[in-house]
């Protein structure tokens, strides 16, 4: 029996849940990367049920900006009740109960447990942390990452904060900035003996840890509303030659000596790392919003009835349409194609940041570029299909009730902090340009390398397109974008300066980055579902052939280019998209139920495991101020005087 389905939840959803063809629960599993990870997850969700001071007092969009920092300031300190359940030992049983209690607010301290404690654990020197760690996990030290200017966020080299050893500019964005922090992690270009030494990491502290009042020589405040994360306060910092001892620039990796003598890094962008570390952490949980919007969407369509296909045969479920499942369905297979990716990220982050504090700096590159294209891909991937979730809940989408709106806000940001899209595609087509003048190139840029690929792709049925024919067609493609570019470059630079080169090539550029991108989560989601429980194979091979065909088929030029594909091949991996949305159909709702969201984190209406969307949707509305008096008193106070008078004069 499909522990999902219960007494009194709506028959059409029920319906769908019995025609599950495969093992919920072991998809779950699978999906969640373990039991392990499940046992975390079930007792988060346990914990958090059982402790009313770790809930919203009310559904969050009706809350004002003052109620969103009250609400998630009283849930931390209700946190700070529950330390059991922040154990360093246990990452994602951590990282699930903060986010599980914030979900999309972005709770104050974000930036504490983000960066600000992250960063002081890399670029701290092990005397720095021994003093300044302890308080900072106890909480006396509450922290943000402050490198961003209101002039300057992408390029880091112009950032006009100096920190002149024994020597005026506004940080503008960091997240806890404006009210609450009471430290930050200062990015600041460091100048010292007359020589700027570009940007490094400084502990800095800026309010009075007793009256929590700004340090002299220090302005503090929020920059105001924005598009989402307003349970955050973003904040602005000026310094008006602000003084810090020596000491506080953390020289894990550099130093400035007493005489003010500068010693180098093993590698100057080891101060970077912070925004590595967040960039191959936000992949996989950026997934999981689009797990969310899939998922309301999904459901809510079943549910939803509108529309004959047959006169007087009544109305169908708007997932019937194969107009609707197009809509979801290929966000749905990107779910797994983007966490998969996420996943073995964190895994290699993991791996590569173990070598780096053993003083092994190979991989810096590599993580950098595998992290910042993912980073932009997946984030601008989720961003599109939200909002066509969104789109598919039709006129309860735009509404907050469905949860969609917030998930929109929240996922949009992410296309542009830890670094605009567009710059770190740039930043992986430096790498790729670098990996083709090598003679060879190893790890992800070794098919840049392969000289007897094939002319033409050997697909005939879609049934038969096997892993490795898939895996060639897409390395083709890659690597014409890739070394396309490298000669438009070349050829560009021998008529102007190499910077303006780099310029006129840039968006040829950003194409090459995201087909190699593609590249690597092709092949990763290939590799992950070989591994799978064979009850599982069916349906992710659906989902994986649903990812890849849909790709091809939606960029189709660039495989029919120099006839390497045949227009008949592209006519039978459309076929092969329609038949993977079929076999999906029967099982789109267990396959949500698989991502196992709980109803705390999908805060919708529409998206409700229920699917009792209708009466939900007024007991919602109840929640509304306006509907406290039947007469709005701005009616009596405006608009009752002037119809009295026009009615005086009839
Ligand atoms: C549990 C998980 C939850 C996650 C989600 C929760 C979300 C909750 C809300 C969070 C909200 C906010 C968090 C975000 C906070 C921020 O936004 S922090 C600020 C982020 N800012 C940026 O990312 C700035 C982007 N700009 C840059 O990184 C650099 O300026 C840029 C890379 C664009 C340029 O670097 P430059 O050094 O100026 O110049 P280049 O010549 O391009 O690079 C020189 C060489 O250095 C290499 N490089 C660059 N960056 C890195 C790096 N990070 N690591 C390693 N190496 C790097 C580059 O490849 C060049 O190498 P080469 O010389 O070619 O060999
Ligand atoms: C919700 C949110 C939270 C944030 N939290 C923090 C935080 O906690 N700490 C912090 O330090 N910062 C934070 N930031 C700031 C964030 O990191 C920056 O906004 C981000 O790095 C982009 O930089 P920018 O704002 O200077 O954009 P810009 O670089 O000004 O981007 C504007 C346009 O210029 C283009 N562009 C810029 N440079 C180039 C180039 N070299 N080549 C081609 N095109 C280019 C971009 O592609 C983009 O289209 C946050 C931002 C947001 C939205």
């Amino acid at each position: 029996m499909n522990s999902y389905i219960k007494e009194g939840d709506n028959p059409d959803i029920t319906e769908e849940r019995k025609k599950a063809s495969f093992n919920v629960d072991a998809l779950t599993t699978f999906y969640h990367g373990g039991d392990k990870q499940l046992q975390n997850r079930r007792e988060v969700e346990k914990y958090i049920e059982d402790h009313k001071e770790l809930q919203d007092t009310r559904p969050t969009p009706f809350m004002s900006r003052d109620e969103l920092i009250d609400n998630s300031l009283r849930k931390i300190a209700g946190m700070a009740k529950f330390n059991e359940m922040i154990d360093m030992n246990n990452i994602d049983r951590t990282t699930y109960f903060l986010q599980l209690v914030h979900v999309r607010d972005s709770m104050a301290f974000s930036l504490h447990y983000l960066m600000f404690l992250p960063v002081l654990n890399s670029q701290a020197s092990p005397d720095q942390l021994s003093e300044w760690l302890p308080k900072s996990l106890s909480g006396t030290i509450i922290g943000t990452y402050a490198q961003t200017e209101m002039g300057h966020g992408t390029n880091l080299s112009k950032l006009e904060t100096t920190a002149t050893y024994d020597p005026k500019t506004s940080k503008w964005w960091p997240g806890s900035l404006g009210k609450f922090c009471n430290h930050a992690i200062i990015v600041a270009n460091l100048w010292t003996n007359g020589v700027c030494e570009g940007p490094h990491p400084f502990f800095v502290q800026i309010r009075n840890l007793e009256t929590h009042e700004s340090l002299p020589n220090i302005k503090l405040g929020d920059i105001g509303p924005k598009l989402s994360l307003n349970g955050s306060d973003n904040g602005y910092l000026v310094f008006d030659h602000f003084r810090i001892p020596r000491n506080n620039m953390l020289m894990r990796y550099s130093k400035v000596l007493p005489d003010g003598t500068y010693v180098k890094p093993p590698n100057a962008k080891l101060a970077y790392g912070g925004m590595v570390f967040v960039r191959s952490m936000m992949v996989k949980d950026i997934a999981n919003h689009l797990a969310n919007a899939v998922t309301i969407a999904t459901r809510y369509s079943c549910v939803r009835r509108q529309g004959e296909m047959k006169i007087g045969a009544g109305e169908v479920k708007i997932l019937d349409y194969q107009t609707q499942q197009y809509r979801i369905f290929p966000f749905m297979s990107k779910v797994f194609a983007f966490r998969f990716a996420g996943q073995q990220l964190q895994e290699i982050y993991k791996e590569i940041s173990k070598e780096l504090k053993m003083g092994k700096l190979s991989q810096l590159a590599d993580i950098h570029a595998l992290s910042s294209g993912l980073k932009a891909l997946v984030t601008f991937e989720v961003q599109q299909g939200i909002e066509q979730c969104r789109l598919a809940c039709g006129g309860h989408g735009f509404s907050h009730a469905s949860g969609i709106p917030e998930l929109a806000a929240f996922s949009c940001g992410s296309c542009t902090y830890e670094g605009d899209n567009i710059v770190l595609l740039l930043q992986v087509a430096k790498f790729l340009m670098s990996n083709c003048t090598n003679s060879v190139s190893s790890g992800v840029c070794a098919y840049l390398q392969e000289k007897n690929s094939s002319k033409s792709s050997d697909l005939t049925t879609h049934q038969q397109y096997s892993d490795k024919q898939i895996i060639q067609d897409f390395e083709h493609v890659a690597r014409k974008s890739v070394l396309r570019a490298f000669d438009k470059l070349r050829l560009t630079s021998q008529t102007c300066q190499k910077h303006e080169a780099w310029n006129r090539c840039s968006v040829e550029l950003c194409k090459a980055a995201r087909w190699h991108v593609r590249l690597y989560i092709v092949r990763n989601f290939l590799a992950t579902i070989a591994i799978a429980q064979d009850e599982l194979k069916p349906v992710l091979r659906a989902l994986a052939q649903l990812f890849i065909f849909d790709l091809q088929v939606s960029n189709k030029g660039d495989f029919l280019e120099n006839g390497y594909m045949k227009i008949q091949q592209i006519e039978e991996l459309k076929e092969g998209v329609w038949q993977a949305m079929s076999t999906i159909r029967n099982d789109a709702v267990s396959i949500v139920d698989a991502f196992a969201i709980h109803e705390f984190e999908l805060k919708s209406v529409l998206g409700r495991r229920d699917g009792n969307v209708y009466p939900g949707l007024f007991e919602w509305a109840k929640h509304s101020q306006l509907n406290k008096n039947d007469v709005h008193p701005a009616f009596d106070k405006y608009l009752a005087p002037i119809i009295t008078k026009i009615r005086s004069r009839m």
